[in-house]
């Protein structure tokens, strides 16, 4: 017999993670319960699409080339704007972005930046307690109480006119195995969507700021189309108005640059822009042609943003936010301050302040900086360069882009100091990461997942796509990964890092998937398994 409908009362999401009283606050009964319906009504959506995502790189494996859809012709030359950009949005000249670690978020939001993009992303390790424990910095960011005290005994709190904030939840591929629905893992996106929306959406709205969101990695159109549905349920959930939840998306995927004009699109309603994220497009590329000899790219210190196919990317994401009415946001210089060391440091910046230069005189709206003292030398180029807001007047009509630029093979060379790095790079930076710290300085540069993506496939690749060689006609091979593996590892074994104890897990971690016959999809989904 049918139950009546009234009476079924549908299971919340079950917690299985190791939990603290502060993480009661943030996993009620409620919100448990909020995340379950999230989680019934789109999960199925997510998984076609990640199957669809499969589907696609098959074909690229097969030979075929990313393009244009013949399907939505009608979208990208069609008469349309995404709709009115919302005030504590429209200067963004300069954002900072980092983890959701207690003390980073109160220096960021002091930091003098316009916006923080606090991130369960590129620069986090998903262990649960990370998570939770952002949730809880977060809503205490919103609040206005977050405060805090280092082991030293510096107290920390947030000053006026903090930078207005934007969460960059996790993207779509990545499960919360800690959080199941009727005995299904949840999607770590919708759990950081979804507790972060639940906890502060309303009081965020009633504020002249809003519930804002950076979107990692899509792939395509029909993902935009889902965070937009997602995101409608949500309002409609927590009794916010439509269309209160504003996107910002992240182009950092190859295939992505191709509908750039129907994910806009897709979310008009709340886009207010794209990003060039450009260690994950790099990373992207790297994993669209990984089966394409022709295309292999070069030391990855060579793959600036002025080579031709990165060059096209960016010119193209300007013209086509412009023509939208969207914010067209730049991305990350991977250069750090570099502490006693003036010569170097000021090196450094230089090429931070050549980086936001080159984006401000393209036609970007704002740029992004991975450190506080960062921000006054992206501000100052922006300042000089961009008086007014934003840059959306800045139509670049002049950019002619087609499928062939946005694919371009690029030219340079592999050395062995470039081996090597990639190397140590991925091995330090998966120890860093199982330790639950998902953002790290390698060699003055910030390493976080997209960078050591780009190290660990770049390496995948030269070895299966060889056989290749040095300048120096050394052969790229095995034997070479295998000597520099050992190398670093005992390197970092024998130092007096904190990862130390990492290094054995990394290492093996890096020679299984180097040696596989296929590059893994995201370091990140091989590694979950042994986090926490
Ligand atoms: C590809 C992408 O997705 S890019 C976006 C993701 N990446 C990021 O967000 C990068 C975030 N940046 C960072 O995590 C850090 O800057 C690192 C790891 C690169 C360097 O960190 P550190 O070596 O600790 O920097 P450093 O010692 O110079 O820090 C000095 C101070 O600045 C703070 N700080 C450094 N970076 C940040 C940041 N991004 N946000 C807030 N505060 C920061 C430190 O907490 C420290 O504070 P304190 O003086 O009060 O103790
Ligand atoms: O998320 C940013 C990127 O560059 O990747
Ligand atoms: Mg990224």
């Amino acid at each position: 017999m049918a139950v009546p409908k009234e009476r079924v009362v549908l299971a919340p999401a079950q917690v299985h993670g190791a939990t603290t009283p502060a993480h009661d606050a943030i996993l009620t009964p409620q919100a448990l319960a909020f995340l379950a319906g999230l989680h019934r009504q789109f999960d199925a959506r997510r998984l076609d699409l990640l199957a669809a995502r499969d589907a696609r790189q098959a074909r690229y494996d097969a030979g075929e080339l990313p393009d244009f859809r013949a399907d939505t012709v009608a979208i990208r030359e069609g008469h349309w704007t995404v709709a009115p950009i919302p005030a504590a949005l429209r200067d963004r000249r300069v954002e900072i972005t980092g983890p959701v670690e207690r003390k980073m978020i109160i220096n960021a939001l002091n930091s003098g930046a316009k916006v923080f993009m606090a991130d369960f992303e590129d620069s986090s390790a998903p262990t649960f307690a990370n998570q939770i424990d952002g949730q809880i910095n977060l809503r205490d960011a919103v609040s206005g109480s977050i405060e805090y005290t280092s082991p030293e005994g510096k107290h920390y709190r947030v000053n006026g006119n903090p930078a207005v904030l934007i969460v960059r939840p996790r993207g779509w591929h990545l499960p919360e195995r800690h959080i199941t629905v009727d005995g299904e893992p949840m999607a770590g996106a919708l759990v950081d969507f979804g507790l972060y929306a639940f906890h502060n959406a309303q009081a965020l709205q009633s504020r002249d700021r809003g519930p804002y969101f950076y979107l990692p990695k899509l792939q395509a159109m029909e993902e935009a189309a889902l965070w937009d549905d997602v995101m409608a349920a949500a309002e409609a959930a927590l009794d916010l108005p439509p269309d209160c939840m504003k996107a910002t998306v992240l182009i950092e995927t190859l295939p992505a640059v191709f509908q750039m004009h129907e994910i806009l699109h897709a979310l008009r309603g709340r886009v207010v822009g794209l990003n060039c994220g450009r260690w994950d497009y790099i990373f992207s590329y790297l994993k669209t042609f990984r089966s394409h000899r022709d295309r292999l790219l070069p030391d990855r210190s060579q793959v600036l943003m002025t080579v031709p196919f990165l060059k096209s990317y960016s010119e193209l994401l300007i013209q086509t936010c412009h023509r939208r009415g969207a914010f067209a946001m730049g991305g990350m210089a991977a250069q750090i301050p570099i502490k006693g060391d003036e010569a170097a440091n000021d090196a450094a910046l230089a090429k931070v302040r050549a980086d936001k230069l080159r984006e401000v005189q393209a036609g970007h709206d704002g740029t992004w900086v991975a450190h506080p003292a960062l921000v006054p030398v992206a501000q100052e180029v922006f300042d000089k360069y961009m008086p007014s807001p934003n840059q959306l007047n800045v139509a670049r009509n002049d950019v002619k882009v087609c499928r062939d630029q946005l694919i371009a093979p690029c030219s340079g060379t592999i050395t062995r100091a470039g081996f090597d790095n990639n190397v140590e790079v991925a091995l330090r930076y998966t120890a860093s990461w199982l330790d639950g710290q998902g953002c790290v300085p390698i060699h003055h540069l910030m390493e976080d997942a997209a960078t050591a993506e780009i190290a660990r496939s770049q390496i995948w690749q030269w070895l299966h796509r060889g056989p290749l060689e040095f300048t120096d006609h050394a052969p790229i091979d095995f034997a070479l990964f295998d000597h520099a593996l050992v190398k670093h590892t005992h390197r970092l074994v024998e130092s007096n890092s904190p990862l130390a104890h990492r290094a054995e897990q990394a290492a093996a971690l890096l020679r299984q998937l180097t040696h596989a016959d296929e590059l893994g999809d995201f370091l990140t989904l091989a590694a979950y398994a042994q986090i926490d």
